[in-house]
């Protein structure tokens, strides 16, 4: 009975899968233990004051990650000036690790392959500032339109495109090189229909296709890519649809391929402290079909096996 009283308020199939997989449950149940990250936009140490004084908290600021500060488990900055004003993001520690990880270059063009909802691809236009280009990636229409107004927030859009595609399958080269011998300008001013600036109005085309693709959120390896936002400095203004969509050879590839490449592919939540808290209020039944399901999850480990190799 005692025992009981003690256990962890786990559903025992989480704390199976737990015990299977070497994890100790009391980093699920110790609320304070994890101190939740912020990090902030470059040059906006001015606004830090001002955050600490409206949140009333006191920001550590994290050596091994520069722009990182870690705050108290239980500080809400959605409501905070700094958050909505687009200077400060939410992010945890090991996403800024991943991101340092890749060493970005001033001039990198980087492929993000499972891009949304884009916390690390703005971590990366941040490092890049305004050199190189990054292209995101992901299969899930509606978490890269969320992906898209992340960018808008914060600013970081002019050297970035995004794509509705399989990650397993995407094979574009970054913008903004011409794949044969011919000069840029000499393609360019052959052709009559290129890329014109972005702008969020669509044509009546795109509607058309938005709307057939209706509730289809999930596209397909088979699926062209999609192209649902593009900066300025991008690469692809100007370029025609054969230029973009153009299939690259292993050659073009290995001199015009991507510097580095993030793959962030979906986990079976083991790692995800704060996100299993918060089925304690959705329940554990929906922890049980949404993370535990076994066929769930070796659907998981197939696309991750997919998507690396
Ligand atoms: C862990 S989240 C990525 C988080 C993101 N990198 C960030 O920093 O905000 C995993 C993403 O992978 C996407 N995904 C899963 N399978 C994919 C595939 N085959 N191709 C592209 N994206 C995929 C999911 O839609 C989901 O948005």
């Amino acid at each position: 009975m005692e025992q009981e009283a003690s256990k962890p308020p786990l559903p025992d199939a989480f704390l199976a899968f737990l015990e299977a997989n070497g994890l100790d449950p009391s980093i699920y149940t110790s609320f304070d233990s994890t101190p939740r990250y912020v990090r902030l936009k470059p040059n906006c140490e001015a606004y830090l004051e001002e955050f600490e004084a409206e949140m009333n908290c006191k920001l550590q600021r994290v050596d091994w990650l520069p722009g990182f500060y870690s705050l108290h488990s239980n500080t809400q900055i959605a409501n905070s000036k700094a958050y909505l004003e687009g200077k400060i993001y939410g992010i945890d520690a090991s996403s800024g690790a991943a991101v340092m990880a890749l060493n970005v270059s001033t001039g990198d063009h980087v492929l993000d392959l499972c891009a949304a909802p884009g916390a690390k691809l703005c971590m990366v236009l941040d490092l890049l500032g305004d050199s190189g280009s990054v292209t995101g990636v992901d299969v899930a229409r509606h978490r890269l339109a969320a992906c898209r107004t992340m960018l808008q927030k914060y600013n970081l859009g002019d050297r970035c495109r995004l794509f509705v595609a399989d990650g397993a399958t995407f094979s574009l080269i970054p913008a903004g090189f011409c794949s044969d011998n011919k000069s840029c300008e000499t393609v360019l001013a052959e052709k009559a229909e290129v890329f014109k600036e972005w702008t969020s109005k669509r044509t009546w085309k795109e509607r058309k296709r938005a709307r057939k693709s209706g509730n289809l959120q999930l596209v397909s390896g088979s699926q062209p890519p999609d192209l649902i936002y593009y900066g300025r400095h991008s690469g692809v203004v100007g370029l025609t649809k054969d230029d973009l969509y153009k299939n690259a050879y292993d050659r073009i590839i290995m001199s015009h391929g991507y510097d580095k490449v993030l793959v962030d592919a979906e986990c079976t939540h083991d790692g995800s402290v704060k996100h299993i808290q918060k089925f304690e209020h959705w329940g554990w039944k929906t922890l049980e079909r949404r993370v535990l399901d076994a066929d769930r999850t070796d659907n998981l480990f197939a696309l991750q096996s997919r998507i690396n190799s």
